[in-house]
């Protein structure tokens, strides 16, 4: 692992790593926050998901979430949203290939080979933190927003007892019924819709449901409302009764000033859920 950056923050450090990843089979780079009380020892961990185009940095330096973490006491890390470079497959559409991972192992030509998002964030990334980094393992939080709404109500449900609370900020719900979802799905896994579902937060939360506590908040004002299904979702918690809540947040839309306006809610709801608080 290379130290790329590392910079003073609310009396943590927020640090720029790169790595060769085996998983992906290519270098990459993420951002982790130490709040102030990992310098006495492992801190809770919460993950941060980012959406389409983003890379590790624009929650990092967007979100506004350092400020609430080190009140917490919970480290912070942002995977990148893809495998990056020149051997790298690509689409020159913003939502295909680099910068749109969907955080699933693809299993199609030309993405298979680097395309092994699950793996990395599931995996491979946790392994690496926890032997670098003064983390707890046993007390992991994942949120995300978008696409990584997507990838954190998936990898919540699809990894039972990993993840003490899960949160998404206006998550993509339902991509096997979204132009936001199908084009990738089949790109990255085939054509057939068995192997999506897996892949989908409405359909897991059907069949399932996340055996924690998860918070919800997407905006009234949302761009990309039809894209993103929050409906779906919401009806799909209510028939589970699944524990926690799903909040419309009036006039906000999808950018980093919704993100930024409600991180303060979501850290404190992780905090709950991990016992700091
Ligand atoms: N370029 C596209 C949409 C790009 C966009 O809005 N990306 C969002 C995530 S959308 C779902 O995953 C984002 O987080 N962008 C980065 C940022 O810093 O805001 C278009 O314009 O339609």
């Amino acid at each position: 692992m290379e130290m790329i950056s590392e910079n003073r923050c609310f009396g943590g450090v927020q640090g720029v790593y790169s790595h060769e990843s085996a998983c992906c089979s290519t270098t990459m780079t993420f951002g982790l926050y130490l709040p102030p009380q990992a310098a006495h020892g492992p801190v809770p961990v919460l993950w941060y998901l980012s959406g389409l185009t983003c890379t590790h940095e624009n929650a990092m330096v967007k979100a506004g979430a350092q400020a609430h973490a080190a009140h917490a006491g919970l480290a912070l890390v942002f995977p990148d949203t893809s495998p990056r470079g020149e051997g790298v497959a690509d689409d020159e559409a913003y939502d295909l290939g680099q910068g749109a991972g969907f955080y699933v192992n693809a299993t199609r030509s030309p993405w298979e080979p680097h395309f092994r998002m699950w793996d990395y964030v599931a995996e491979e990334l946790p392994a690496l933190v926890v032997s670098e980094f003064p983390l707890d393992a046993d007390r992991q939080a994942i949120t995300g927003h978008s696409m990584g709404g997507h990838g954190a109500l998936t990898l919540a449900i699809g990894l039972p007892g990993r993840f003490a609370s899960a949160s998404a900020f206006a998550p993509i719900a339902h991509p096997s019924q979204s132009d936001w979802g199908r084009k990738q799905l089949s790109a990255y896994l085939g054509e057939q819709e068995s192997t999506w579902a897996a892949h989908d937060s409405v359909l897991l939360m059907q069949d399932r449901g996340f055996d924690g506590p998860l918070l919800v908040d997407q905006g009234s004002d949302d761009q990309f409302l039809d894209l993103l299904k929050p409906e779906v979702l919401a009806e799909a918690m209510a028939a589970r009764r699944q524990e926690g809540a799903f909040r419309i947040q009036k006039g906000y839309d999808h950018s980093y000033f919704f993100i930024s306006t409600f991180m303060g809610d979501h850290v404190a709801f992780h905090a709950d859920a991990l016992a700091l608080s």
